[in-house]
């Protein structure tokens, strides 16, 4: 299961430490900061739950940070930090929108204590706020953002919704942030792939049948249809759906009832029908092989996903939130290695992200998943980025030095240590390596 993450953002890189040992320690997975900067950049790259930040830092203190987080990631909440008693601080803060305070020396009850609370206020809102997570659809590029726009502007009608876009773009993952966002949400979501059923089991499955309705029919079955009703069923692969069930799903759509095979009663439903291809079905209808008034009747409203090679600003937060889901917040992605994620074309978009993620998290044996491993998961992009042996050289230094720094937490002295050279050798790797601890 997935581990809460926690920003830690304050110029004092001891308390930082201090408070992140407490938290791991209490199941937290934890990200740090020493500037606000710094602490931008890693939102535009990780799913964070909160944000505990220090007010007085140098360049960017808390305010502005907040002002900015506000802005950007709206609905992510954020505690603010102050020395002992400055509490016109704490007022001013909470009058801006931080969720709470803490006073510094942070004691860990109420640290914990904070964070649980805010936690537990915020899950209530989670999945309609704005901070690149909506339902379980995690985007950062413009072309998700209108997506998610879209959704939130029809989610509450009871317009049928057609999902068009390549396989593995989150179809699915989109249809069920509908059904969330909806009115049918106390309701069930029920999905079905017409492609992956065989056709005469089709009708069956999706209308149910009465006992004896045909041979092999040994009991009353209830259909998905039916199941699905006060809920959303989503039709999968709907381009798949034979020419003879098209006319049935249609009658379901017009008539909003619906009769299993072998019945002679009609049972009326109330669904949201959300249904996706990754055919293109206008052609499917120009072809003859969907039927127009179906294809209208689904298509009410249509959304396209975006092939994850046109909106590439979402593989680094996508690729830290399934490192983060796969290896419960113990692992991370190095620089080289998400530049090779960005460097691939990703055909099968982001189920394919997903399944080399979870690779290279069982391939890798430390803290950290690096070029090389992402290189060995997709071994098209080991060979397209083939290197010189000057650079491969370089970069399995590279690599090396930080493996160590990550076995050693960050101490150079112990890394010096580990890779037997000797402290001032080391500080001229990190030199030539530009690697700052
Ligand atoms: N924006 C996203 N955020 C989080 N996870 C995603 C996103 N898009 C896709 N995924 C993940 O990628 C995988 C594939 O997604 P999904 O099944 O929704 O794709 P699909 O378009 O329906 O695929 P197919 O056409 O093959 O049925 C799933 O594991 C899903 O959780």
């Amino acid at each position: 299961m997935s581990r809460n993450t926690v920003l830690l953002v304050d110029d004092d890189a001891s308390l930082i430490e201090l408070l992140a040992m407490r938290l791991e320690a209490n199941n937290y997975h934890v990200l740090t900061a020493h500037r606000g900067t710094q602490a931008l950049q890693i939102l535009q790259q990780s799913v964070v739950d909160i944000v505990i930040t220090d007010l007085r830092m140098a360049h960017m203190d808390g305010f502005e940070l907040f002002e900015n987080i506000r802005k950007n990631h709206v609905g992510l909440p954020v505690i603010m930090m102050t020395a002992h008693g400055s509490i016109p601080d704490a007022v001013d803060a909470m009058q801006q929108g931080f969720v709470s305070f803490l006073s510094k020396p942070i004691e860990s009850k109420a640290l914990l204590e904070a964070i649980e609370n805010t936690l537990k206020n915020n899950k209530k809102r989670d999945g309609a706020t704005n901070r690149n997570h909506f339902y379980g659809l995690i985007y950062q590029s413009t072309a998700m953002h209108q997506v998610v726009q879209h959704i939130q502007a029809l989610a509450p009608s009871q317009a049928n919704i057609l999902i068009q876009g390549a396989s593995g773009t989150g179809k699915e993952v989109t249809a069920n942030a509908i059904h969330k966002a909806s009115n049918y949400c106390d309701g069930p979501f029920v999905a079905i792939n017409c492609g992956a059923v065989p056709a005469h089991l089709l009708e069956s499955e999706l209308f149910g049948h009465k006992k004896g309705a045909f041979t092999g029919a040994m009991q009353d079955k209830v259909g998905l249809v039916q199941s699905a009703n006060g809920g959303t069923l989503f039709l999968d692969e709907i381009g798949d759906m034979p020419m003879d069930l098209q006319v049935k799903l249609l009658r379901v759509l017009q008539e909003r009832t619906v009769r299993p095979v072998g019945g002679q009663m009609e049972q009326s439903v109330d669904i949201r029908f959300v249904s996706a291809s990754h055919k293109n079905l206008q052609q499917a209808v120009a072809d003859k092989e969907f039927r127009e008034d179906l294809y209208y009747r689904l298509n009410v409203v249509s959304i396209h996903l975006p092939a994850l090679k046109e909106r590439p600003e979402d593989i680094p937060l996508l690729a830290n939130s399934f490192v983060n889901r796969i290896s419960g917040g113990h692992k991370v992605i190095s620089p080289q290695a998400m530049t090779c994620l960005l460097n691939y074309h990703w055909p099968g978009n982001v189920r394919q992200l997903n399944n080399i993620i979870e690779h290279a998290v069982a391939l890798s044996s430390g803290k950290l998943i690096t070029a090389d491993i992402i290189e060995n998961a997709i071994p098209e992009l080991g060979q397209a980025s083939f290197k010189g042996l000057n650079d491969a050289k370089k970069q399995f230094e590279y690599d090396y030095i930080q493996k160590v720094l990550s076995l050693c937490q960050g101490n150079v002295a112990e890394a010096a240590k580990l890779a037997q050279r000797n402290r001032s050798d080391f500080y001229k790797l990190l030199k030539k390596h530009q690697i700052s601890c």
